[in-house]
């Protein structure tokens, strides 16, 4: 098997004195496309939080193609390559779509150019303000700059949420083109449907615990354990 990526041994972590995650281990190969899937509240976000080292570990150890950064600030760990794009849209509203792109850009194959070319209203926009954007097109705005760092690893945390469905169809399809041009990717997702049918790997979390591990494809067809674990809300535009 090839090396992981990014590796989550045996990892608590939580905030204060209150844990929330409860001896989690992951790994994702180079290429690999995680779903993590689960109902609210149960540990998605904080899991995202912790490999990023938001959250000090309570135990366990993060390693990155195979070094231990448990005790990296989140930085650090950017610098190394896990690009992280935040549930709260991330931009800068006073500067231009395309300076936005360019800040914290890193020499490799996501120049603006293949920005652009994945998300096409990011160039019809590119003179624009940030604040003037609508929130789809922050969002894509969001995961363009942090393509631009040419992340070996991408962090998705619900990057459908809240949006028109037109935007969703836009931002799944440009999920998809990067997963299949082997960006390595974690995608968190409460619509379990829309997650499955964009990687190849799927964990369900309950409870702060991985209750379910299944090839994307599988789980698809696995109506019992979806309906157990993830509820009825499968796909991100049925709301
Ligand atoms: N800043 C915080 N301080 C204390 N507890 C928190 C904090 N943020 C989240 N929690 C708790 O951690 C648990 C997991 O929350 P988390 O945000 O990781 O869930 P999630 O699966 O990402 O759900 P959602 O889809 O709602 O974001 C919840 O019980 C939540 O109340």
């Amino acid at each position: 098997m090839a090396e992981a990526v990014l590796e989550l041994r045996d990892v608590s972590a939580g905030y204060g004195e209150g844990i929330v995650l409860d001896r989690v281990s992951i790994d994702i190969a180079a290429g690999g496309s995680l779903a993590l899937l689960g109902r609210n509240g149960v540990g998605k976000t904080t899991l995202i939080l912790t490999v990023m080292g938001f959250l000090p570990l309570a135990g366990g150890s993060v390693l990155f193609r195979g070094a231990d950064i448990s005790r990296l600030p989140p930085h650090k760990r950017a610098r190394l390559g896990i690009g992280w794009v935040p549930q709260e849209r991330d931009i800068f509203p006073s500067l231009s779509v395309e300076e936005n792109l360019t800040v914290a850009a890193q020499p490799g194959r996501w120049d603006r150019d293949a920005v652009y070319g994945l998300f096409p209203r990011l160039r019809e926009r590119r003179a624009n303000m940030g604040s003037q954007l609508s929130g789809g097109e922050q969002q894509m705005l969001t995961i363009g700059r942090t393509l631009m760092t040419n992340p070996v690893v991408l962090l998705l945390d619900e990057p459908l949420e809240g949006l028109a469905p037109i935007i969703v169809e836009e931002l799944t399809a440009a999920i998809r083109k990067m997963a299949a041009e082997g960006v390595t990717l974690i995608l968190v997702e409460q619509h379990a449907e829309t997650a499955l049918e964009l990687t190849s790997d799927a964990i369900v979390v309950e409870r702060g615990t991985i209750a379910h591990r299944a090839r994307s494809r599988e789980l698809l067809q696995d109506r019992p354990t979806l309906d157990r674990f993830v509820g009825m809300n499968l796909v991100a535009t049925e709301e």
